[in-house]
């Protein structure tokens, strides 16, 4: 049991299914599917003793928290929501640049006084006294709002379960107003929502997490530190240009290099040594102009593929919140993390 494999949970359908697979083929870890796209599990082609299962979004939280995967890519909106004390359970990895959807309160157009959650408060009131009947807010949402509306002091509300299209339950009557995530806010408009300017619940992108709560052995760990390796240098790849550039002097060096592999030295560069400099991608034109102005030559900008540091930050947080002992392997660390 204490060296079971790594259990990755991937999203199985939807937008989140389509971006996660790319990200880990970029990563160098291209997911397959056993036996054709109805099979729910897979392997990692680059890392023997991954056990892969292809879920739905939501079941990759319910997963995480419960240890039956130690790794999963999903939105921190299911997250929040699935999980109580989500930061004593499972851990954030690093987030991975798609899947961004904000979690709004949003009410019809037309309730034009209504612009804060102050507002709404009023609102709410009134409708109690008044009326003698509460605000009906629909959402899947169901803790992120309870909370949300908790922290703004507002109790004369129900919540009305949606399981989908809940924008539309306003101009249904099935409600006042909604809690739903947005992206675009296209969904929003044409249902003649608006968003509460100070409604934003959470801004949330997809994912890699880590369950504290799975059985980390001695293999899963191995596994995880090859995968978070992978993982850290594609994404400081993607971040990171490299820059070369020819200034004076020391091309003796590169030239006899360059001949064992075949290669030649441009025109002109002699005389001169190729610098190779990495750099945040979006300082790249800066440095190049600060070398030009030294009189470089031959500069050219290269994106990477992986940039591999001796270091491994993603695995060592991790590992950090995890009991030392394999043998340990169900203790839950609680608390803060580090
Ligand atoms: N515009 C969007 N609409 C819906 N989900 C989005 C959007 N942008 C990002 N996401 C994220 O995708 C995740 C939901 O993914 P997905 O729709 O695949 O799962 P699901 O809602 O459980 O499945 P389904 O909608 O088929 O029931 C959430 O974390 C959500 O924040
Ligand atoms: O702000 P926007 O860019 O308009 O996107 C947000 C909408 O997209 C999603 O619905 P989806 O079409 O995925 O249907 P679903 O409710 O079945 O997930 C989401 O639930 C919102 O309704
Ligand atoms: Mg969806």
């Amino acid at each position: 049991m204490s060296d079971a494999p790594l259990v990755l949970a991937v999203p199985s359908k939807g937008r989140l299914q389509e971006n996660a697979s790319a990200f880990f083929a970029r990563a160098g870890l291209p997911l397959t599917r056993t036996r054709g796209t109805r099979d729910y599990r897979g392997t990692l082609a680059g890392v023997p003793e991954v056990e892969v299962l292809f879920l739905s979004a939501a079941e990759v939280v319910a997963q995480l928290a419960s240890g039956g995967a130690h790794l999963g890519v999903t939105g921190e909106d299911l997250l929040r929501e699935g999980v109580p004390d989500a930061d004593a359970t499972v851990q954030i990895v690093t987030g991975l640049g798609f899947g961004h959807a904000n979690v709004v309160v949003a009410v019809p157009q037309a309730w034009i006084d209504v612009r804060t959650m102050s507002d709404l408060d009023e609102v709410a009131s009134d409708m109690r006294s008044r009326h003698g009947r509460r605000l009906l807010v629909a959402t899947k949402y169901l803790n992120l709002t309870r909370r949300f509306f908790g922290e703004h002091g507002i109790a004369d509300y129900r919540i009305v379960e949606s399981l989908g299209a809940t924008e539309a339950a306003p101009a249904n009557g099935v409600a006042d107003l909604i809690v739903d995530i947005t992206t675009t806010g296209a969904t929003l408009a044409a249902n003649g929502l608006k968003v509460v300017d100070d409604g934003l619940i959470l801004r949330s992108e997809a994912n890699l997490m880590a369950s504290l709560a799975a059985p980390w052995g001695e293999g899963a760990r191995r596994s995880a530190r090859q995968l978070l390796a992978r993982i850290a240098a594609e994404e400081l790849a993607r971040t990171t240009r490299e820059i070369r550039a020819t200034l004076a002097g020391g091309a003796a060096m590169a030239e006899s290099i360059g001949r064992q592999f075949g290669a030649t030295l441009p025109d002109g560069t002699e005389n001169r040594a190729e610098t190779v400099l990495r750099c945040p991608s979006g300082q790249v034109f800066d440095v190049v102009e600060a070398l030009m102005a030294a009189g470089a030559a031959n500069v050219t900008v290269r994106t990477l593929d992986y940039v591999f540091e001796p270091a491994n930050p993603l695995a060592d947080r991790l590992f950090a919140r995890l009991p030392a002992d394999a043998a340990a392997d169900h203790v839950v660390s609680i608390g803060r993390s580090f």
